[in-house]
C-alpha cells in the first residue's frame, strides 16, 4: 500500500526528460524540511486526512489529503482516467520513504517506464530499469552515506539553487561521491531572477545543464 497524494498526467517540467508525457504519482510524507519546498501540504500523513481512491481522484487543487493504493490500483486508475503517457514520474514528498520496488515493478510490467525524484536522504529502494533523479538535500536529514549512495545510483542529479553556497555545496558532494559521469542539472529556486542568472552563469561555465520547472511557466501541473 502506497499513501498517495495525487495522480495526474501532464508533461514532466524538469531534468532530463523534460517536455515528456508523464504520469505523475505524488506520494505523501516528506520529513526533509526543505525552506522552500513547493509541496509542503506533502509533508504531514495526518491519519484524520486518509480519503478514498474515489474521492482522491477527484482532488483539483493542492490538499494534504491522500488515500491509500496498491501498485493494481493505481495502474486501473490510469485506465480509468484514459491517460495516454507511458512514463510515470513518481515523487512527492519523498518517495523514498516507500519501498518502491513493488510499484515500479508492477508499472513495467504494464508497458511504463518510470522515473523517480528524490532528495537523497533515504536508501533508493526501486527496480535496475527506473530512472533515478536525486536533488540531493546537502546538510538536511539523512546523513551522508545515505546521500553518497543516492549519489552513485543517481541517473541525473539536479540541483535546486538561489545563491552561490548552494552551488559550492554541490561542488563539495560532487567531490566527495565520485559521480563525474552523472547528468547534472541546476534548477533555479521558484523562478527567482538571481537564481536563474546564477545558474545559467554556472551551467555555461561547467558545462552542466539547465532545468527550469517549465510546468510553472506554463501555468500546468
Ligand atoms: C517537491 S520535490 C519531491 C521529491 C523529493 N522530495 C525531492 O526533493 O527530490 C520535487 C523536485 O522539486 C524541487 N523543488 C521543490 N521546491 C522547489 C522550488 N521552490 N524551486 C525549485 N525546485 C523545487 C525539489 O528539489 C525536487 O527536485
Ligand atoms: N509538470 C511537472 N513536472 C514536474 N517534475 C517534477 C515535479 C515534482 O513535483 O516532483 C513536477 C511537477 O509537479 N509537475
Ligand atoms: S525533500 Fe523534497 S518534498 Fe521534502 S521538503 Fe525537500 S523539496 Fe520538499
Ligand atoms: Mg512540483
Amino acid at each position: 500500500m502506497y499513501k498517495v497524494n495525487e495522480v495526474f498526467q501532464t508533461i514532466q517540467g524538469e531534468g532530463y526528460y523534460t517536455g515528456t508525457p508523464a504520469i505523475f504519482v505524488r506520494l505523501q510524507g516528506c520529513p526533509v524540511g526543505c525552506s522552500w519546498c513547493d509541496t509542503k501540504h506533502t509533508w504531514q500523513i495526518d491519519p484524520d486526512l486518509q480519503v478514498t481512491r474515489a474521492t482522491l481522484i477527484t482532488k483539483r487543487a493542492d490538499s494534504d489529503y491522500w488515500a491509500e493504493m496498491t501498485p493494481e490500483e493505481l495502474l486501473q486508475l490510469f485506465q480509468e482516467q484514459g491517460f495516454q503517457a507511458k512514463h510515470v514520474v513518481i515523487t512527492g514528498g519523498e518517495p523514498c520513504m516507500y519501498d518502491l520496488v513493488p510499484l515500479c515493478e508492477a508499472l513495467h510490467a504494464g508497458g511504463l517506464t518510470t522515473q523517480i525524484e528524490t532528495s537523497g536522504t533515504f536508501e533508493i529502494r526501486v527496480p535496475a530499469a527506473s530512472w533515478v533523479t536525486v536533488a540531493p538535500k546537502i546538510n538536511m536529514a539523512g546523513g551522508y552515506a545515505v546521500l553518497t549512495s543516492a549519489m552513485q545510483r543517481a541517473n541525473e542529479i539536479k540541483h535546486p539553487i538561489a545563491m552561490q553556497k548552494h552551488i559550492d555545496e554541490l561542488v563539495a558532494l560532487l567531490n566527495h561521491t565520485a559521480t563525474q559521469d552523472k547528468l547534472i542539472y541546476l534548477q533555479p529556486i521558484s523562478q527567482q531572477k538571481r537564481a536563474t542568472e546564477l545558474a545559467i552563469a554556472t551551467c555555461i561555465a561547467r558545462n552542466w545543464r539547465l532545468s527550469v520547472q517549465v510546468h510553472k511557466y506554463l501555468g500546468i501541473e
